[in-house]
């Protein structure tokens, strides 16, 4: 599992663990992880030129310690300091007495267009608002530079605690982050800035406490997680999953979504609704019937929404079991918020950005420049589990805890459809028998696996991913 947590139980943590250690250790070991990481991106130290943009925080701290080791490497290195008196003092005596040079922001521009790579200290956790005009400034140089830029613990100028990117941002090839990640290196907007990240160990780990702020499941723990059937396995055990979808004007959505179903482990997969035809002729498999989710047959788990049209009496149908609920796309319109409300059993609601901001009554702009918050509001509101879909998703549950966050997608996925598969497949691993959270993050997890796996770097269409599901099953059960 990787985790991330709040700046604010970073800075309780380092308290903790500082007033164990002699003072500056562990600056010392962010800034001797960080110079090996330069070290490694660069291939030869000796002779390279090596810029560090430096704010006047602990952040610009690391850089000038870790730019002192790189000249006592036989690098040349520069530090443009953006604000000379208010400069790391330990760290720019240092930097000074490895032979580092330090450079007047005026002459900024100069030294960093000659630069083999850029280092940016301009600011971390301590951070607030967009990049400062003086900041931008720089940070402008590095990307007309085109040389490779390592972030130090964040890309300059994105909110820590949210992943938003609210102004000017330094956009990174690499971020060396120190003790844990932040939420910023997991959450769109800002993990797209921060390029690859490193993770270097500052011993945080012992005080930091049990429960992240947000966890994003890797192979190993989806892999523990995925239904197997055993010996006294039937399908009616394994589970029955309902899939009330589609309609006269959107029959596709109905086929999608059965076939998102059939590969997320439950034993038989119901259909109810009016695409009944299509959905047999594609997969002769599926249990069929046009009488309604109360005549359907039992089923372990429903799944309501997608391409439902205007047939609000379905959404009401399935709202009302007493099984566990997935809603989706029109079902999400449909629904009565206070039934939803009232259920008892586990809902779990998938909006994209679109339909998270008609729930919330805001601007889609609102909900893509503050996904984590949106997620969660929406998660107290209807008292649901709620997977906001997008380049990163996250899954957040009512009851609080760590937010999941899934990033195995591409943007490949963006084609009409893939939300159709996304919850036939969760819906089926609810049936199967996980909860609303494990559910909604390991299928957002195969999903984007899918995803990658059928487009390998080409278009591909919504049935592609369905089918790949099995192989992203493999590929994470035999990792
Ligand atoms: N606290 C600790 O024990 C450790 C901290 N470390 C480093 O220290 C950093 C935190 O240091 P600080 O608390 O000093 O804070 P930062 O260095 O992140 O930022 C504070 C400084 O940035 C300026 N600033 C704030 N917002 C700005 C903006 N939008 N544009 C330009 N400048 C802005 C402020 O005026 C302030 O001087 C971490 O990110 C990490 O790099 C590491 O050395 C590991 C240990
Ligand atoms: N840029 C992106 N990168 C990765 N995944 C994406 C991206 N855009 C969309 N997705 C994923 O593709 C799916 C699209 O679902 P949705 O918006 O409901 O589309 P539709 O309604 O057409 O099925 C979601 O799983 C979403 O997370
Ligand atoms: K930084």
């Amino acid at each position: 599992m990787r985790t991330a947590y709040s700046v604010e139980t970073v800075r309780t943590a380092e308290r903790a663990l500082m007033a164990r250690l002699p003072e500056g250790a562990l600056m010392q070991r962010a800034a001797a992880g960080l110079a090996v990481a330069c070290a490694e991106l660069l291939g030869r130290v000796y002779g390279s030129r090596i810029v560090l943009l430096v704010g006047s925080g602990d952040n610009g701290g690391d850089a000038l310690y870790a730019g002192a080791r790189l000249a006592r490497r036989g690098a040349g290195v520069a530090a443009v300091l953006l604000a000379p008196e208010r400069t790391h003092a330990g760290g720019l005596a240092a930097f000074r007495r490895a032979g580092g040079r330090t450079v007047d922001p005026a002459d900024g521009e100069e030294t960093v267009l000659r630069a083999d790579l850029v280092v940016d200290g301009i600011v971390g956790i301590g951070g607030t608002g967009g990049l400062r005009p003086d900041a931008e400034r720089l940070a402008g140089f590095a990307a007309e530079a085109r040389v490779p830029v390592v972030a130090v613990d964040l890309p300059s100028g994105v909110e820590a605690d949210t992943g938003e990117v609210r102004g000017a941002a330094v956009r990174a090839d690499l971020t060396v982050t120190f003790g844990t990640h932040k939420p910023a290196l997991l959450i769109d907007p800002a993990r797209e800035y921060a390029g690859s990240v490193r993770l270097v160990d500052i011993g945080l780990g012992d005080v930091l406490p049990e429960e992240p702020g947000l966890e994003a499941l890797q192979h190993v723990d989806v892999a523990a997680l995925l239904p197997v059937p055993g010996a006294e396995s039937d399908k009616y055990r394994r589970g029955v999953v309902g899939i009330a979808a589609g309609s006269a004007r959107y029959p596709g959505a109905a086929v999608l979504a059965v076939a998102g179903a059939l590969r997320g482990g439950a034993g038989a997969v119901r259909y109810v609704g009016p695409a009944a035809d299509a959905v047999i002729a594609r997969f002769p498999e599926v249990l069929v019937s046009d009488q309604g989710p109360k005549h359907a047959g039992r089923v372990q788990a429903w799944v309501v929404g997608p391409g439902a049209g205007d047939d609000a009496s379905v959404v009401g149908e399935v709202v009302s079991a007493d099984v566990p609920v997935l809603i989706d796309a029109d079902g999400l319109r449909l629904a009565d918020r206070d039934a939803v409300r009232a259920r008892t059993a586990p809902t779990l609601m998938t909006p994209h950005a679109g339909e998270a901001a008609a729930l919330l009554g805001v601007a889609r702009e609102e909900v893509e420049g503050a996904r984590l918050a949106s997620a969660r509001e929406l998660a107290a509101r209807y008292g649901a589990t709620v997977l906001l879909k997008g380049s990163t998703t996250l899954i957040a549950d009512a009851a609080g805890g760590a937010v999941r966050v899934n990033s195995t997608g591409t943007g490949w996925l963006a084609t009409a459809g893939s939300g159709d598969v996304l919850s036939g497949l969760a819906g089926s691993l609810l049936a199967a028998g996980l909860s609303a959270l494990d559910a909604g993050s390991v299928a957002a997890y195969l999903h984007g696996l899918a995803g990658r796996l059928a487009s390998d770097g080409a278009p591909v269409g919504a049935h592609d991913v369905a089918e790949a599901v099995v192989r992203a099953w493999r590929d994470v059960r035999d990792q």
